[in-house]
């Protein structure tokens, strides 16, 4: 009979759809990263299973997700996400085929998206120094203009005509600026954006506005204010340091997010937690850009943005130490000046993703 006693390590189990394109060599890194944690820290194991929901696969036998794909999600703690998309199947049925469907269906109506400046690498914007930029974007996740309702008509005629229908609900609108607001209240300068289009949206984006001042209410403590979002873009090159926590619709965050993860210096770095803040169904964590089919195969993506999802996974998870010794890797790695080419770097992913290893090891093995 073995005489050691070992303590159990907590298992998570993590359901891992590494996608398409650059989708699969950054979750194949993340996955590294993270079980190099595990095996640092002993406390915890992960326990990963991968699904091939891809485009690839599915021009092979038709289909993103199984017809229970969605019940089996719900079996995992958390899921981890790559990207999906490629040039052979139309946008729109991957999209509707895999990601979305699995934000709607899992209730994750929230979309973080933070952004800051990595030591050792510079924002595109001349005067822009590193502390002068540091966002979180809530993005609505469930509604709005991804509502998915509408249709085409005469389709194939000159008459052919289309809807595209934004639905915005009090309930939608309220939970999201309650999540938002107590981001703002938890960062130390309290303050928040709404962004809105207002102006020329008088139905939607009018409830937005009006459920935002509601929730405000609650929140004395928090200061405001309100932009419209053709202005926001302005604001965010101008006077990046003028904002902290940002809160905006599906489709405004969508691409306010590509914009602050470019004025932080790539869309590489920056990464995306879909929150289901109820905690009834797995939450899902993935780097906000896609699948980059310019440089898929090369082995140059960028994986920050793909561990910067992992550490905010693991801090879901409740693992506070992994998740800051994580984020201490990725900071150290990139002052060492160890980066890609999209941050002026000469390195490749594998060349970034061993530094992370090593620099773990170091900060909790002890290693050299
Ligand atoms: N959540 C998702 O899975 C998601 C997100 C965005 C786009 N997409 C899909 O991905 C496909 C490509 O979309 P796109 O080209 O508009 O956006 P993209 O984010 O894939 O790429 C935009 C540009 O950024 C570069 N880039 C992106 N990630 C990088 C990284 N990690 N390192 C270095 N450079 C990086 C790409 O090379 C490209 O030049 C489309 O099918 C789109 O629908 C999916
Ligand atoms: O949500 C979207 O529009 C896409 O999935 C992608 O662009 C993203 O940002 O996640
Ligand atoms: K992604
Ligand atoms: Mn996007």
């Amino acid at each position: 009979m073995p005489s050691n006693i070992h303590s159990v390590a907590k298992v998570h189990r993590v359901a891992c759809i590494p996608g398409d394109g650059i989708g699969v060599d950054i979750t194949e890194a993340a996955t590294r990263v993270l079980n190099t944690l595990s095996t640092v820290l002993k406390t915890f194991e992960f326990d990963f299973t991968t699904f091939d929901w891809s485009s690839k696969a599915y021009l092979e036998r038709g289909w993103y997700m199984p017809p229970d794909g969605l019940d089996q999600l719900k079996k995992y703690d958390v899921i981890y996400f790559g990207a999906v998309g490629w040039p052979d199947v139309p946008d729109h049925i991957s999209l509707w085929s895999l990601i979305l469907p699995i934000r709607k269906a899992l209730n994750q109506y929230v979309n973080v998206r933070p952004t800051s400046i990595l030591p050792g690498t510079k924002s595109p914007l001349a005067d822009c120094k590193r502390e002068d930029l540091d966002w979180v974007i809530v993005r609505e996740n469930s509604e709005g203009e991804y509502s998915g309702q509408g249709g085409i008509s005469h389709e194939h005629s000159e008459h052919a005509v289309a809807t595209e229908v934004s639905i915005f609900t009090q309930v939608g609108i309220e939970r999201i600026m309650r999540f938002a607001f107590d981001t703002a209240r938890s960062r130390p300068r309290k303050k928040l954006t709404m962004v809105t289009k207002s102006n020329a949206q008088r139905h939607g984006m009018v409830l937005w506005d009006k459920v935002f001042y509601q929730v405000a209410k609650d929140y004395p403590d928090v200061s405001t204010d309100k932009m419209l979002v053709d202005a926001m873009t302005v604001r965010m090159v101008l006077h990046p340091t003028s904002l902290d926590t940002i809160v905006a619709t599906n489709l405004h965050a969508d691409i306010l997010s590509d914009l602050a993860a470019a004025l932080s210096g790539s869309i590489g770095i920056a990464p995306s937690s879909n929150l289901d803040p109820t905690r009834k169904n797995p939450s899902m964590f993935e780097p906000i850009h896609g699948s980059a089919p310019d440089i898929a195969g090369k082995g140059i993506a960028n994986p920050i943005g793909a561990f910067w999802s992992a550490a905010e996974m693991v801090r879901w998870l409740g693992e506070t130490e992994a998740a800051d010794g994580l984020m201490k890797a990725i900071s150290n790695v990139t002052a060492a000046g160890v980066k890609t080419k999209d941050l002026g770097g000469s390195e490749d992913t594998k060349g970034v993703t061993n530094a992370v290893c090593k620099e773990i090891e170091k900060l909790f093995g002890g290693g050299e």
